[in-house]
């Protein structure tokens, strides 16, 4: 018998149970909860990420639907015990869902919803954040100075790269990707190279007018490649940022081999998900290459980082944080809400889960859809034709 976990109820009347595993941030998404006589219950446990025994736990006997975060196993278990409380719908808080095994949910008929677009700029401006920072070695100087070392200007302090004229390198060009990589072309003047399995025919597009315009201008044009190989990006880029889901196409698409062909001073960002690079052979490619620099939000067993990666000064490391801006994070728990609200009511799908400003509209209700599940074909739910 699993321990009790200790919860906050809202609306203790409502007749759809809705458990959320965690507060999330906002009330938005409790009251649009409330409003559909949904019953609103918020796990307080301390520890920060729960086990799957909690999560069996917090869905009882009778469960509606449930909102969970990207750090728990969603699998057989939890979608086996989410069908015998009734329940029929998950969201996850976060728009990758590796963290859940969607032929489970399926095979109990369980809805699985994901929050996209409402994190997209949010997280490629983390991307940028760290591309500039690790380009200007703005961490090490800060703790330099912090350290009382600096006793004056010196032609040779903490030189580092301008990025105007070089290659930014983006691999998986989807929504985030295609954001960063506008940000650093239109922002630094940066010349575009890309991997993705399919055309970022928009991305092509802006960075074609945006060099006429430049050229218009009398100023150097920026230019755009799609490279056929992931290879040629890691060959041609000066800064390479990561953005594909982790599936098992894309674990450890950063490896010691690839590593090696990558520029000696090249920067490699990752905001995607931890796997996608084999961190033991970062750490190692980090020390053998000391003009090497890497910007990482994202750890191959998070909340852990690979021994020897923190005392290295050619690495910026920050706690997944990539999304965690306030607008952001309240609309992930909007859309999660609503893609569990949407199953329990019947709602059809919405037809385009990268236009999803019409349920973030705070002075206007949300429309009678729910934003975005990921299973929704597998599972022959109805689409909307709003
Ligand atoms: N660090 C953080 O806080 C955040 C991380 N993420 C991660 O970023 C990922 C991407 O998010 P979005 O851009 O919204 O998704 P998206 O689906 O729009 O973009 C993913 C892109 O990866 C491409 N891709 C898939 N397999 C590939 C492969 N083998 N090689 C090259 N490209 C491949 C897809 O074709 C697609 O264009 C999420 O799945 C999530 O894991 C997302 C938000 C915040
Ligand atoms: O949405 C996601 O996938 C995240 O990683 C949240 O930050």
């Amino acid at each position: 018998m699993a321990k009790p976990v200790s919860i906050e109820v809202w609306n203790p009347s409502g007749k759809y149970r809705v458990v959320s595993t965690k507060s999330m941030p906002g009330t938005r998404w409790i009251n649009l909860l409330i409003a559909q006589d949904c019953r609103v219950e918020i796990c307080t446990e301390k520890k920060t990420i729960l086990s799957v025994e909690d999560i069996v736990a917090l869905i009882g006997d009778k469960c509606d639907g449930v909102i969970g975060q990207l750090t728990e196993d969603w699998g057989e278990t939890l979608f086996a015990a989410l069908s015998r409380a009734g329940g029929k719908a998950f969201s996850n808080m976060a728009v990758g869902y590796n963290n859940v095994d969607v032929n489970a949910a399926n095979k109990y008929g369980v809805a699985v919803g994901n929050t996209p677009g409402v994190l997209t700029e949010t997280t490629a401006e983390l991307a940028a954040s760290l591309s500039l920072a690790a380009a200007r070695r703005i961490v090490e100087a800060d703790e330099f100075m912090r350290a009382g070392l600096y006793d004056g200007w010196l032609p040779y302090l903490f030189v580092g790269n301008l990025l105007k004229g070089q290659t930014v390198g983006v691999i998986g060009a989807g929504r985030i990707g295609s954001a960063y990589a506008r940000m650093m072309v239109e922002g630094f003047k940066m010349n575009l190279i890309y991997y993705d399995l399919y055309q970022a025919t928009r991305l092509e597009k802006f960075v074609t007018a945006y060099g006429a315009f430049l050229q218009a201008n009398g100023e150097q044009p920026v230019t755009w490649k799609r490279a056929s190989s992931m290879d040629e990006v890691l060959r041609e880029a000066d800064v390479i940022s990561l953005h594909p889901v982790l599936d098992k196409t894309t674990y450890h698409l950063i490896n010691k081999e690839r590593l090696s062909t990558m520029k000696k001073e090249a920067i490699l960002v990752n905001c995607s998900r931890g796997p996608v690079v084999d961190e033991v052979a970062l750490v190692e490619h980090l020390k053998q290459n000391p003009k090497f620099r890497v910007g990482l939000d994202v750890f191959e067993d998070e909340p852990y980082m690979k021994p020897g990666l923190a005392e290295l000064k050619n690495a910026i490391v920050v706690p997944h944080i990539a999304s965690a801006s306030k607008w952001t994070r309240e609309g992930m728990a909007t859309l999660a809400a609503l893609n569990v609200l949407g199953k329990i009511k019947g709602y059809p799908i919405w037809g385009n889960p990268n236009q999803v400003e019409p349920f973030l509209n705070e002075n206007a209700s949300p429309p009678a859809a729910s934003p975005s599940i990921v299973n929704a074909k597998a599972l022959g739910l109805p689409v909307s034709k709003l």
